[in-house]
């Protein structure tokens, strides 16, 4: 049964806080254990980054965080709910509401214009077409993406089709921001400005979790969570004064 805990001590809640978070997929007698036993917490207004080797699980890990796949046991609570046995149902009204969710590769509704695909989660959430299209234009500016507003997707460059992702979701102000390898299908300039926005918007407040395999994507973070194995292996603070871990030391050398 989902609670809430932030009624409890009137404290701030962590904006994510796993626990014991276990995944294990099984297909044809093949078993990948993906996530094997992470504990997390993310404070709010963090802009964390999770790096690691290609299948070290980090995707699974972000998938569970935004309910797009399930843990096979462990707790997991956003923003002081407890949600690792939410239903469907409610696991998509908290994701249009309060959760978004960039990917690799852009996802946009390929039928749809660009600010039709901005404003399709808006209308979803209830706002009024008005409100809806209000948003969409502050974030077309935003992202210098004014002239685009009635292209087809398939008709910008990788690295805008990625802005609009980007402003899709963040169109309904979410609390929590999940970015996997958003970087990983664009040239070095649309990653750089992907990443710079992102920059941006954690200045402003936006709690963030990156996922990249890419450690200077990684070093546009303030903490990095190095994954392997299903497991959390270092989590350090970048510029902190304290012990660095060894496996997140090239990261430190890349933000000086
Ligand atoms: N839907 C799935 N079905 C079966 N196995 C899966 C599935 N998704 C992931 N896996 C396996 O789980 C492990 C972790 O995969 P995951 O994609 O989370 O890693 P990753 O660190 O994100 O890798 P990459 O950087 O290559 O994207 C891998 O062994 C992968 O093959």
């Amino acid at each position: 049964m989902s609670r809430d805990a932030s009624s409890a001590a009137g404290a701030p809640q962590p904006m994510v806080r796993a626990q014991g978070l276990v995944k294990t997929y099984r297909a044809e007698g093949a078993e990948a254990r993906a996530v094997r036993g992470v504990d997390l917490q993310v404070e709010p207004g963090e802009f964390v980054a999770v790096t690691g080797p290609s299948g070290a699980g980090k995707s699974t890990l972000l998938h569970l965080l935004g309910g797009l796949d399930r843990p096979d046991s462990g707790e997991l609570w956003l923003d002081g709910r407890q949600v690792d046995s939410l239903s469907e149902a409610r696991w998509a009204v908290l994701r249009r509401r309060s959760i978004g969710i960039v990917f690799q590769f852009f996802n946009l509704i390929s039928n749809m214009t660009v600010a039709d695909n901005i404003e399709l989660p808006a209308l979803l959430a209830g706002k009024s077409p008005r409100q809806a299209r209000e948003s969409c234009e502050e974030l077309l500016a935003e992202l210098s993406l004014e002239s685009k507003r009635r292209s087809m997707p398939a008709e910008l460059s990788g690295g805008e089709q990625q802005r609009v992702a980007l402003a899709r979701a963040l169109v309904n102000h979410p609390r929590l921001l999940l970015a996997d390898e958003p970087t990983g299908s664009l040239d070095s300039k649309g990653g750089r400005d992907v990443l710079r926005l992102l920059a941006r918007f954690h200045q402003r407040g936006q709690t963030i979790l990156l996922v990249t395999h890419d450690a200077r994507a990684a070093s546009t973070a303030d903490r990095v969570i190095y994954f392997f194995d299903g497991q959390v292996v270092d989590d350090a603070v970048l510029g902190g004064p304290e012990h660095v871990p060894s496996t997140v030391a090239d990261i430190l050398r890349l933000k000086d």
